[in-house]
């Protein structure tokens, strides 16, 4: 149904409130859905797992460890018609120089066809977006409107909001 788009990213911000907030980072939660049968394959929200993980990165991690395969690995392994939902669109630069969830998305161009975002990033820590370089590799971006102030108010509980 056209209208799954939300309660997917309402999915992805029930994730986003378990993140714990920190002045560094957004609060942010993602979802994988397998689309040929419409079943979330891995939630992931910022923090979750040790290390400086993003949400989207805890959902690669989770899966290819369910599926024993290493998340480099990932791409050998996903269903074809893969949807990546994420309340904050995928960073493509982060001030700590890990890899950027675009890349880690860009890896599974072949599996993720479409990337749907709750809020495109607020330029608090770095300004550019991914968003391009996704296009460019054939995957959609579409934005799921609607949760906009919720999304932002989970994602920057942890900035002193003066
Ligand atoms: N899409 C997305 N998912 C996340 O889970 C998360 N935390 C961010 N946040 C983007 C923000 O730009 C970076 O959090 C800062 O640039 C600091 O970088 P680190 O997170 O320390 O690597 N963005
Ligand atoms: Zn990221």
């Amino acid at each position: 149904k056209a209208d799954d788009h939300s309660g997917y990213m309402q999915l992805a911000l029930d994730e986003a409130r378990k993140s714990p907030p920190k002045a560094t980072n957004f609060c942010v939660g993602a979802v994988l859905v397998d689309l040929s049968c419409n079943r979330v394959l891995a939630t992931g929200y910022t923090l979750e797992l040790p290390g400086n993980t993003h949400a989207e990165q805890c959902c690669f991690m989770k899966l290819a460890d369910q599926l024993g395969v290493p998340e480099e690995r990932l791409k050998d392994v996903l269903p074809s018609e893969m949807a990546l939902y994420t309340t904050v669109e995928p960073c493509s630069k982060r001030l700590s120089g890990n890899l950027p969830c675009v890349e880690r998305v860009l890896r599974l161009a072949d599996s993720i066809k479409t990337v749907y975002v709750g809020v495109m990033e607020p330029e608090t820590f770095v300004n550019n977006s991914g968003k391009k370089s996704l296009q460019d590799a054939g995957i959609s971006v579409v934005r799921v409107q609607g949760l906009e102030a919720e999304i932002l108010k989970v994602a920057t509980a942890g900035h002193n909001n003066t």
